[in-house]
């Protein structure tokens, strides 16, 4: 695992950016696995703003999401469908028809997960996959004790990440209760993965995931186990990290070309 501690989001932003438009410049029909919440928005835009100068061609890469509430009726602005569509694809340009997403319409559930694990496959996999973190140390809605071996399913969430994401509803009762989401097992399959944590609130869940026992009780610690995964962090959430001086030494001394 590498951990990267940069000095605010704008940074972290403008880094991950342009690791992704490295891979499209290596395959430009790369799958690119996105994440909601508030962490990945610096990168959105420094990748849209990349875009808008002609230095990145988006025209042939696919968009895929990591997890979605259930219930929530088609084309509600809460869904992380529409909200995915707000944030990436209209600001980088990308029409539908280049987006994969699990169905939380769904009348029969399983069977919609199941139908999003073969629609990664059939594209291919997922080459990056952004990720954020919950104060719990979930990854996609990975609750604590999931199955570090999980593939796409329905999910219970806990009490704090109802009130963590009731800032995007009117009110905590209107926070959906189950989600579907990428299991671990399938985020594990990504050829890279990296995980962007900001600000003091995620510095215990970013200690746990990077320097804390591989366990179900952090999700994220699964990272632990993947050859090719980068935590990103700025310096209130890295505040917590032992190893703090090491990561930023062991960048410091990396060459540029070998990017992240
Ligand atoms: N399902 C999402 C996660 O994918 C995201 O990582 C987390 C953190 O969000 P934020 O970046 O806003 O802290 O929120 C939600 O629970």
């Amino acid at each position: 695992m590498e951990v990267v501690i940069v000095a605010d989001a704008a940074a972290q932003g403008e880094l991950v950016a342009s690791a992704v438009a490295e891979l499209i410049a290596r395959k430009p029909d790369a799958l690119f696995g996105v994440a909601t919440g508030s962490t990945p928005l610096p990168v959105y835009q420094a990748l849209a703003t990349k875009v808008g100068a002609g230095q990145v061609d988006v025209s042939r890469l696919k968009v895929c999401q990591l997890d979605e509430y259930v219930g929530l009726p088609a084309g509600h602005p809460e869904s992380y469908r529409e909200v995915l569509k707000r944030e990436v694809l209209a600001p980088l340009g990308i029409g539908d028809e280049a987006f994969l997403g699990p169905d939380g319409s769904a009348e029969d559930l399983p069977a919609a997960c199941a139908a999003y694990e073969q629609r990664l496959a059939d594209a291919g996999g997922v080459d990056l996959q952004l990720l954020g973190i919950g104060t719990d140390g979930h990854i996609g809605f990975n609750e604590p004790v999931s199955s570090l071996a999980s593939r796409t399913r329905i999910k219970t969430l806990t009490e704090r990440t109802r009130v963590d994401n009731a800032r995007f509803f009117n009110g905590l009762d209107e926070v959906p209760r189950h989600v579907i989401t990428q299991g671990i097992g399938t985020i594990l399959q990504a050829r890279h993965l990296v995980l962007l944590a900001t600000g003091a609130g995620k510095a215990e869940a970013v200690a746990a995931t990077v320097e804390g026992p591989v366990s179900s009780m952090v999700p994220a610690s699964a990272l632990q186990m993947h050859p090719h995964a980068t935590v990103v962090v700025d310096e209130a959430a890295a505040q917590q990290l032992k190893l703090a001086d090491y990561y930023k030494a062991t960048y410091a001394s990396k060459p540029a070309w070998q990017g992240i």
